[in-house]
């Protein structure tokens, strides 16, 4: 699974993304550790605070499955603009995905490539918790 093919498949995802409020569309891939893939889309509420971002609905998919560890996510938007994952998100990713690649991807058929230490530093993570 390449790059590009992991963006196609966030793409794809994004089409269902559930927008009313924002009209903002945004998908996303995680491959885990084993090779498979779980997408995800945004899902909005008419309470705001109860929608869930793409990221969230990829990963909490993939983890309800079983799966535990993930080598790579890819986002996109509907801005055809890199999207970057909010807060929220760079701290579930890294709950997951210690040491990974987050790929944003472009409407220009362009990527953006970072390691999970880039996006969110000095981590609050489960060895914090004594
Ligand atoms: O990386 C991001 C950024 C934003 N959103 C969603 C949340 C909301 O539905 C909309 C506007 O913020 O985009 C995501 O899903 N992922
Ligand atoms: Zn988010």
């Amino acid at each position: 699974m390449d790059y590009g093919e992991l963006i196609k498949k966030a793409e794809e995802a994004k089409e269902n993304a559930y927008v009313p409020y924002s009209n903002f569309k945004v998908g996303a891939a995680v491959l885990t550790d084993k090779g498979e893939v779980y997408t995800g889309c945004n899902v909005e509420n008419a309470s705001y605070g109860a929608s869930n971002c793409a990221e969230r609905t990829a990963i909490f998919k993939a983890v309800s499955e079983g799966e535990k560890k993930f080598k790579a996510i890819a986002i996109v938007s509907s801005s055809g603009d890199f999207t970057y994952p909010c807060g929220i998100c760079r701290q579930v990713i890294v709950e997951f995905m210690r040491d990974g690649e987050i790929i944003l991807g472009n409407s220009k058929g362009e990527y953006r490539v970072y390691r999970t230490e880039e996006i969110l530093p000095f981590a609050f993570t489960g060895k914090d918790i004594k």
